[in-house]
């Protein structure tokens, strides 16, 4: 919607043939963005080669755990100067990488043509062109710069940024913290514990990008505050939503199929703590999350290990 907005010509990839056509022809994507007019810039295909010809950027917007299948099957059909930009916030299960690191992996492209587009980004509002900001990452601050052109528009206001993994880490940790607002949302708790969780998840996401080598800066901007506040905030996040119906005592089954779309925090928790574990950072709600979504532990009963859990001094 933005690209389109921008002046891109957009190719939307969809595995359904048959929904690629209901969106050339009726302008909507009835599963997705039900009664939002898409642009005529945008043309839906089921062949990612037809997606991929000639494409200036090449955005990759599937869910994390996917990306690896997905990207094996079209690295061939890539257009040769391409910069693939990733939307995605999740950490890969097993290898505990960032989504630029996979991209670049298995497309086996150099990271000054890999960017990622982050920050607070709640679709639904996107698609209403309502005011947004984000940040537009690249090793290469001038492919950041060629990204921000081509995605500016009177509402969407891109920032441009060099440090990747403070970007990826905060829009990744985040939708852990989410789980863990929306989880103490449904339990019942107030906005002092909310706002606690929200602070301290913050300072949790800090440290873990401080031992990757992340700018702190960059956690207290679009990519970090911004996206926790809109992801805490907003009944609009899936991840979110997902935990306050955990909170309300569903169980993950029930949530899982009362959440139509991907809540990214689910699996990348574990994987979001195994990046700790191997930085060697302590990550005190990504290890109550878990518990609570992958150990069945019940929330009042983390939650009060959460709190007993010795209070060192306040610092990043
Ligand atoms: N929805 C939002 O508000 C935002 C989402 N994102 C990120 O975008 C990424 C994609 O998430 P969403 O679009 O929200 O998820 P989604 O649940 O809306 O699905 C995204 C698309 O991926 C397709 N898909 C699902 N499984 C697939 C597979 N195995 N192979 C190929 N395609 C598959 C779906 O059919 C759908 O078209 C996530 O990493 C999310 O964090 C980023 C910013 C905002
Ligand atoms: O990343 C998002 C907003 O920036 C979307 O959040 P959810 O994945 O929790 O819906």
């Amino acid at each position: 919607m933005v690209l389109a907005d921008a002046g891109c010509e957009v190719s939307l990839w969809g595995r359904r043939a048959e929904l690629a056509k209901e969106i050339n022809a009726g302008r909507v994507n009835p599963d997705y963005l039900p009664g939002v007019e898409l642009p005529a810039a945008i043309t839906a295909t089921a062949d990612p080669a037809e997606a991929a010809h000639d494409a200036d950027f090449t955005v990759l917007v599937v869910p994390s755990q996917t990306l690896r299948g997905n990207l094996a099957a079209w690295a061939p059909m890539l257009a040769p100067d391409t910069v693939l930009v990733s939307l995605m916030k999740g950490v890969e299960l097993g290898t505990a990488k960032r989504m630029s690191e996979v991209i670049t992996e298995v497309a086996d492209v150099p990271a000054e043509r890999v960017a990622v587009l982050t920050g607070p980004n709640l679709a639904k509002e996107i698609a209403a062109r309502q005011p947004a900001a984000a940040v537009v990452a690249c090793v290469d601050e001038t492919v950041a710069q060629r990204l921000q052109a081509a995605c500016i528009t009177p509402y969407f206001r891109p920032y441009t940024n060099t440090d990747v993994v403070g970007c990826e880490l905060g829009g990744a940790v985040k939708n852990v913290i989410g789980l863990a607002v929306g989880i103490a949302n449904g339990m019942g708790l107030g906005d002092n514990s909310k706002a606690t969780l929200i602070t301290r998840g913050l300072a949790e996401t800090t440290r873990l990008g401080l031992a990757m080598g992340a700018d702190p800066l960059t956690f207290s901007g679009l990519a970090g505050l911004g996206d926790l506040v809109a992801t805490c905030s907003s009944p609009l996040s899936r991840n979110n939503t997902f935990g306050t119906n955990l909170g309300r005592g569903m169980t993950l089954q029930e949530t899982i199929a009362a959440t139509k779309q991907t809540a990214e925090g689910v699996k990348s928790c574990e994987s979001v703590l195994d990046l700790g574990r191997r930085h060697g950072v302590d990550m005190p709600i990504t290890e109550t999350v878990v518990s609570i979504v992958h150990d069945g532990k019940p929330p009042i009963v983390a939650l009060k290990e959460l709190m007993s859990r010795s209070a060192k001094p306040e610092r990043r």
